[in-house]
């Protein structure tokens, strides 16, 4: 538990500057290849299951081609489908497990003897995640150093793109003059997949159930995305997407309704602190309730419905999703501690949806409604009743 421990504070100091140097606009651009290799993925599955006569269900879906991309972002751009369904897997399995080793955090010393069994599934679940981890972070680094010896000349962009790997093999601690262990990486490694797929993917599923509930909404979205791309292209490109201000809308309204985790990481509160009467003690663990503040009716007017347009009409001052001026809305944090790859998981939705919308018309399972109850999974929200669609190419 004592790494599990030190891997934290290493996330906190190390892996989340990290992740936020890899996630600069200038890094995340060299990875354009990887989005639409993505999505070619995604739709060809989505289409294959269509092709049965079925309703798709989209969750799985969506999933994997998160972990696609994020494990190309992380391993760099050989990892293959073998690779990535194994990636998928065992950090799946550990997300999932996880609740069952929180009770380890309380006296080791005891809980060793009383829970030696759910030590030792702890880590064996461990392992099997750095089994997965290890040969790949092995093998980036015979990449990156084959390609420095050749000094490629290679004009492939995707090619040279920066991997998360790349930036932990490079770091060395200033105090300790080292470099990080393969098990250090590893564990960085699991909390870039692991923060960052389901998060992203359950976003992705709450929009796309609210385009299928309000067909207008839909459709008032596919036109708009007409606008700017024209007729008889199979993309919408990236340089598109910042021209689409519906689209942008839609996923910030979509954050606000469904946000994927209802409260922040735990903070501590570095001072004794009086608010509205109440004293918050020096070193109280405190959270934040983001799903009840993006449905504040004193903030939101009818806040329960979904309605992109609100966000328009919010006019020239931007809507503000990280706290910078106002707290209207929370999804990714706020302040210091804001999820570092907020700009990347807006992108990565807006590229998504755009697509996945121009692509396909989508419709609820005959007769049925879009059920919109949640169901809270560990730290993320999902819908309770997993969405299922009819999908019709548009071309
Ligand atoms: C829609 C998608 C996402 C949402 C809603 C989301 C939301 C959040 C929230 C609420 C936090 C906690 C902030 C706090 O404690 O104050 C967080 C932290 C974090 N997120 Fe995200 N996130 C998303 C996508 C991603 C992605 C794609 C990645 C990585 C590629 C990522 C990496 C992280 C990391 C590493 C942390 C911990 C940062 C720290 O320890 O300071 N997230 N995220």
């Amino acid at each position: 538990m004592l790494v599990f421990l030190s891997m934290a504070r290493l996330g906190v100091s190390y892996g989340r500057n990290l992740t936020e140097n890899m996630l600069h606009p200038s890094s995340v651009k060299s990875y354009s290849h990887s989005r639409w290799r993505v999505l070619q993925i995604l739709r060809n599955r989505l289409e294959s299951q269509a092709g049965s006569g079925h309703p798709v269900h989209v969750r799985d879906h969506f999933q994997y081609a998160m972990f696609f991309l994020l494990s190309v972002m992380c391993y760099g751009d050989s990892v293959n489908d073998i690779q990535i369904k194994l990636i998928k897997e065992v950090q799946q399995r550990a997300f999932y497990n996880s609740h069952k080793f929180n009770i380890l955090n309380f006296w080791p010393r005891l809980t060793k003897i009383v829970l030696r069994r759910r030590w030792e599934e702890f880590f064996q679940l461990n392992k099997s995640r750095q089994d997965v981890s290890i040969p790949l972070i092995r093998a980036r680094k015979k990449v990156r150093e084959e390609q420095t010896s050749k000094s490629s000349k290679s004009t492939k962009e995707y090619e040279h793109a920066v991997s998360y790997i790349d930036t932990l093999l490079a770091l060395e601690f200033p105090d300790e003059k080292r470099e990080l262990n393969e098990d250090e990486i590893a564990n960085l490694c699991n909390e870039f997949l692991n923060a960052g797929t389901d998060t992203t993917s359950t976003a992705l599923e709450w929009i796309v159930a609210n385009l299928v509930k309000y067909p207008q909404i839909q459709e008032k979205l596919f036109m708009e995305i007409k606008g700017v791309v024209g007729n008889g292209k199979e993309e919408v490109e990236e340089s598109d997407l910042q021209k689409i201000s519906y689209l942008k809308a839609v996923i910030s309204e979509g954050l606000r309704r469904h946000p994927p985790g209802h409260f922040v990481a735990p903070h501590a509160v570095t001072q004794d602190v009086v608010l509205d009467e109440y004293l918050m003690p020096k070193n109280g663990s405190i959270n934040f309730m983001v799903a009840e503040m993006g449905l504040d009716p004193k903030v939101w007017e009818d806040p329960m419905a979904f309605k992109p347009d609100r966000i328009l009409n919010i006019g020239s001052q931007e809507l503000d999703i990280t706290g910078s001026r106002e707290i209207k809305m929370m999804p990714f944090g706020a302040g210091r501690r804001i999820c570092p790859a907020y700009r990347l998981a807006m992108f990565h939705l807006e590229y998504f949806v755009a697509n996945l919308i121009w692509k396909y018309k989508w419709k609820a399972v005959d007769g049925d409604d879009v059920d919109l109850a949640e169901k809270l999974e560990r730290a993320v929200v999902l819908m309770k009743n997993p969405l299922q669609v009819h999908i019709t190419p548009r071309f």
